[in-house]
């Protein structure tokens, strides 16, 4: 059977994101390949990455350690127990598209590592905390830890590109990518049931709340692009060496939509057991996320009014979690 995407010829692009450490030349191919990307669905894949196969193969082995245990030991670490909303969320623990059943995924929030004296988590800071660590797997906690902060300096990288991309110095975000606050969350999507209820699904439709989403799939399908040009959903299959990588509400409420925060949900129709670590940067919890002047065409009004990272992000999560 054909590919579901190859029928109009648009596939998400792949970026080789080595361009970045290139020549001016070379930096400038990037800015421009991903501002296609970014005003086509603002999802894409990037290759040439940095981040080595060997780390992620261990995230996927401890991610499915973790998952595989009994549930007990997993509700034992419920983020409901976290005041930083980390540790186990269980099946149907969360719904992302309004009206549909919750999500057939269970999943595991991890982030970075502030104990009870930092004055982040003594000022009661959204989402600063401890994580709730399993002692099972034994090298979880420093594969996820290690994980964690590659996908930090990656996602920073990613902001640079992306900075360019829109034409601003490549050092715009600077500020924003100090003192990140961001999450690491392993995923698991049994098989979709044979009789599910209407609309039930893995992951409802959605878009993601932050800065940038980076996104490790295992060799299943099942994640869904929502193509708003030609009205249809385009399959983003795991391309392998790769990560996908998805704009947030941010950079839309930056770009006053130039760039979208793209629609997307996930279905695992594979039949087999679906696995995904994303990773969500949403930058530092202080910065003014406003409409940036150079997107604001004359004549134009802002389309969302001047916010923080913080206060958008708990905008968010009272809405999925309502
Ligand atoms: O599992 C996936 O492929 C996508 C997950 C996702 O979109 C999310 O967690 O926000
Ligand atoms: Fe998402």
């Amino acid at each position: 059977m054909m590919h579901s995407t190859s029928l109009t010829g648009a596939p998400l692009p792949v970026i080789d994101l080595s361009l970045l450490n290139g020549a001016d030349e070379q930096r400038l191919a990037l800015a421009h390949l991903l501002d296609h990307a970014c005003l086509q669905t603002g999802f894409f894949y990037v290759s040439n990455h940095g981040i080595a196969g060997e780390l992620i193969d261990r995230v996927f082995r401890d991610a499915r350690a973790l998952f595989a245990l009994p549930e007990n030991q997993k509700v034992a670490l419920h983020k409901g127990r976290s005041r930083a909303n980390r540790g186990y969320e269980p099946l149907k623990g969360q719904t992302l598209e309004p009206g549909s059943p919750p999500d057939l995924k269970e999943g595991f929030y991890i982030g970075e590592e502030l104990d009870e004296s930092d004055p982040r988590v003594k000022a009661g800071r959204f989402n600063q905390g401890a994580n709730q660590w399993p002692q099972s797997p034994p090298a979880f906690r420093d594969t996820m830890t290690e994980y964690f902060h590659a996908m930090n300096a990656l996602s920073a990288q990613i902001m640079e590109a992306l900075a360019m991309a829109l034409g601003l110095s490549p050092d715009f975000f600077e500020d924003f990518c100090r003192a990140p606050l961001s999450t690491l969350r392993l995923l698991h999507y049994p098989p979709q049931p044979p009789s599910p209820q209407p609309g039930e699904k893995g992951c409802g439709a959605h878009t993601d709340f932050g800065g940038v989403t980076i996104l490790l799939l295992d060799d299943n399908p099942g994640l869904q692009v929502w193509d708003a040009r030609n009205n249809r959903w385009i399959d983003a299959d795991p391309i392998p060496g790769t990560f996908v990588v998805n704009l947030g509400d941010m950079i839309a409420r930056w770009t006053n939509d130039r760039y979208r925060s793209t629609l997307h949900r996930v279905i695992n129709t594979s039949g087999a057991e679906r696995y995904s670590v994303p990773f969500f940067y949403s930058g530092n919890p202080d910065h003014e996320v406003s409409c940036l002047p150079a997107c604001l065409a004359e004549g134009d009004q802002p389309h969302y009014p001047p916010t923080t990272v913080e206060a958008h992000l708990m905008e968010m999560y009272r809405r999925t979690y309502a």
